[in-house]
């Protein structure tokens, strides 16, 4: 079985939990604007700053930090949104984390699970989320559609997770306004930057959003990234384990000229 099997797996048997548990309550918040806008009619590289604890890949990141101190700093350091893994078993997250983050930040946030089934969706969107994560290799085509609509239908943003020639057409064909391609390929844990490079070029359309998925560590990373056509960049590891978060910011959220923005 690969680690996304596995992952998955467990995720039915929760998915099964959720529904017999009370709903969590609906969290009274204010709108943000659009995350597709904002990185649309922006000049520099948008960062979405991940708020991860471990990882199956790494073992633990960073399992002292506090959610919201993490995300507080990453906001002021410039983050364009905030990502927060919600995943337990394998990468120590919650819900939870993310209900308290919102309450917080006023940024997006994007809430980072394997979603598999609509009250993921509900749940998520009651604590606060206003992007939800896709993973075109966990789901079924019909299923992806579903849910696409459904997350729409309660008026929130779909980042959609390709690592292929042929996920992203899967994405393009269910009309995906924000793709996120994935440097890491998740069932063998191997990071290499020409995710991008490859796929990017094969986005039809200049209104399609593309974001940058994992292992990005530099400026000279975010650089490839944004000469590929990337808008975006979604940064764990580098920011969790960062002693500066305002440099480490500043080194990634380079100007769309390709110079540093500094
Ligand atoms: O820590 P990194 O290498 O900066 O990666 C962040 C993010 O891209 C990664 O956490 C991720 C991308 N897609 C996912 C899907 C599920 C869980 C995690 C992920």
């Amino acid at each position: 079985m690969t680690i996304l099997e596995k992952i998955i797996t467990e995720k039915r048997k929760e998915v099964v939990r959720l529904k017999t548990e009370k709903f969590p309550e609906i969290l009274d918040r204010k709108p943000v604007k659009s995350m597709y806008d904002s990185f649309m009619s922006s000049t520099k590289m948008n960062v979405i700053a991940e708020i991860k604890r471990a990882s199956p890949s790494k073992g633990e990141i960073n399992s002292e930090m506090d959610p919201v101190m993490q995300a507080v700093q990453y906001e002021e350091a410039g983050a364009d949104a905030i990502s927060v893994l919600t995943d337990a078993p394998f990468f120590s997250g919650s819900m939870e984390d993310l209900r308290r983050v919102r309450e917080h930040v006023s940024l997006p946030i994007l809430c980072k699970d394997f979603i598999i089934d609509p009250i993921q969706i509900h749940i998520a969107k009651a604590s606060g989320a206003d992007v939800i994560l896709l993973i075109v290799a966990a789901l079924e085509e019909h299923q992806l559609r579903e849910l696409y609509s459904e997350a729409l239908d309660q008026g929130l943003e779909v980042l959609v997770e390709v690592h292929n020639a042929e996920e992203l057409q899967t994405a393009m064909r269910l009309g995906a306004n924000i793709i996120g391609i994935n440097n890491r390929d998740l069932k063998t844990f191997i990071v290499d930057l020409a995710a991008t490079e490859e796929l990017a070029g094969e986005i039809r359309g200049k209104d399609i959003l593309i974001i940058s998925e994992s292992g990005m560590k530099s400026s000279l990373d975010s650089i490839r990234a944004e000469k590929a056509g990337a808008k975006g960049i979604l940064v764990g590891e580098t920011l969790m384990r960062s002693g500066d978060i305002a440099l480490s910011m500043k080194n990634l959220k380079v100007s769309f000229d390709g110079v540093d923005a500094r």
